[in-house]
């Protein structure tokens, strides 16, 4: 399947709790995630992550660390995302709610809400909350069900990003 559109998506973390906020509109609307979207021409992944925690939740990011890649496959689109997630546990500002994720949370680790997210966050949120470089592949025959996935923990960034493509 051809990748269409590539993302990142990002996660505010302090004291074992971590930032989500409530999509207002678009992919994912009325669902819980973490701050990202669509990485633009011209710009990096890292610069994409970087500029859209500070649209969607008004914080600079100043230790993004890129931790894995989920790759969707949408049988109902036929086509592909990737979505490259980052964690960051140092940031300026205050976090603020924006017109795209409104309201925002902190949630303890223990306490995420994943009925009201995406099916496929309950598959590698622990190796994101842990740090662990992870790899995610997850076919969607619609936007509630999943077909398969496979989640697979590496020692590094560059291999587990070679499983994404
Ligand atoms: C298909 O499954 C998905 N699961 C999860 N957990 N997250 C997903 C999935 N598909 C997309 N995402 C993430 C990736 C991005 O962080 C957001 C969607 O970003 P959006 O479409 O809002 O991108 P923007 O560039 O902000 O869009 P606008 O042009 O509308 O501002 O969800």
């Amino acid at each position: 399947m051809p990748v269409g559109k590539i993302f990142t998506l990002v996660f505010l973390k302090r004291n074992n709790s971590v930032l989500l906020g409530l999509k207002t509109r678009g992919l994912g609307e009325g669902l819980w995630n973490g701050f990202g979207g669509k990485v633009e021409e011209n710009e990096t992944v890292a610069n994409c992550a970087r500029r859209e925690v500070e649209e969607e939740c008004g914080v600079i990011a100043s230790d993004l660390k890129q931790i894995g890649v989920v790759r969707y496959d949408l049988d109902y689109d036929k086509s592909a995302d990737v979505v490259h997630i980052f964690t960051c546990s140092k940031f300026d500002g205050f976090e603020k709610p924006s017109e795209e994720m409104n309201p925002i949370k902190w949630y303890k680790y223990t306490d995420i809400p994943f009925e009201q997210m995406w099916p496929d966050a309950p598959k590698w949120y622990p190796f994101m909350l842990k740090d662990k470089y992870f790899s995610a592949r997850v076919i969607y025959t619609d936007k509630n069900t999943i077909k398969d996935s496979i989640i697979q923990e590496f020692g590094s960034l560059s291999n587990a990003l070679k499983l994404a493509q």
